[in-house]
């Protein structure tokens, strides 16, 4: 697992670099996007890399989650932000993005065609991550089986409070299920980056890097993965207890690296 602590412009450039390199050397990639505030300056800054040439026209993704029962055209449906934030933003081909669909008659149904679909598409070469404060991944909530698949998950009190703000302030408009892919779903994407911002994150950031792996963390299951980056501000960073060692060995990586 690389850490890297930057500014938090600095992550959003590193972030768009890594999907620029991948895009670059292999234009039909599959990419993974999140959902959340964390990933925004990424998009905001692969629209504008979009702008000076950079194509995703043979490229497709797969969200990572979606709230169950939210409305077709309900700004907060996952589906209609990723289009917003990204997908309209770029030159996707259309119906190159795909979500889990929170709307399905049939739930476990859904769940399974969409872990399928991802399979189909060769799997997810890069998965853009965000992290909820109690360590979830897309919606993996604490507790989360560190094998599992796409399904219906129940939001926790503390994450629909931490989205309430997204819903007008009010934690009783945000739906109380979703559909996630899985830890172990997540964990197949070739490349992990995660981006964490702000002191709320601290905690997590620090469990999911230092702590043991464990279900109560979802995040930790990342220190298996044998390709992980985890992009962190200052603030996010300030509870880590090898800072200084992670800060030294991003200042010294040879640049031919890369992430
Ligand atoms: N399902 C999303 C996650 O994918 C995201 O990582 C998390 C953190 O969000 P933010 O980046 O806004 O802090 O929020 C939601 O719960």
């Amino acid at each position: 697992m690389e850490v890297v602590i930057a500014p938090a412009e600095e992550l959003a450039r590193l972030a768009a670099g890594a999907v620029e390199g991948l895009l670059r050397a292999k234009p039909d990639a599959v990419l993974g996007l999140a959902t959340g505030s964390s990933p925004l300056a990424v998009y905001d800054e692969l629209a504008r890399r979009h702008k000076e040439g950079l194509s995703f026209a043979r490229a497709r993704a797969f969200m990572l989650d979606e709230y169950v029962g939210l409305p077709a055209d309900h700004p907060e449906r996952y589906r209609n932000v990723i289009e917003k934030e990204i997908a309209s933003r770029v030159d996707f081909p259309p119906d190159a993005v795909q979500g889990p669909d929170g709307l399905a008659a049939d739930l476990p149904a859904a769940c399974a065609a969409y872990e399928e679909a991802i399979a189909g598409a060769g799997g997810v070469d890069l998965q853009i991550l965000g992290i909820g404060t109690d360590g979830h991944i897309a919606f993996n909530e604490p507790g989360s089986s560190l094998a599992s698949r796409t399904r219906i998950k129940t939001l926790t009190r503390q994450t629909r409070e931490d989205n309430a703000r997204f819903f007008g302030g009010s934690v009783e408009d945000v739906p109380r299920h979703c559909l996630t892919q899985g830890l172990a779903t997540i964990m197949e994407a070739r490349h992990l980056v995660l981006l964490a911002t702000g002191r709320a994150k601290a905690e997590a950031v620090h469990q999911l890097v230092e702590g043991p792996v464990s279900a109560m963390w979802p995040a930790t299951i990342m220190q298996l993965h044998p390709h992980a980056t985890v992009l962190v501000d200052d603030a996010a960073a300030s509870r880590l207890q090898l800072a200084d060692y992670y800060r030294q060995t991003y200042a010294d990586k040879p640049e031919w690296q890369g992430l």
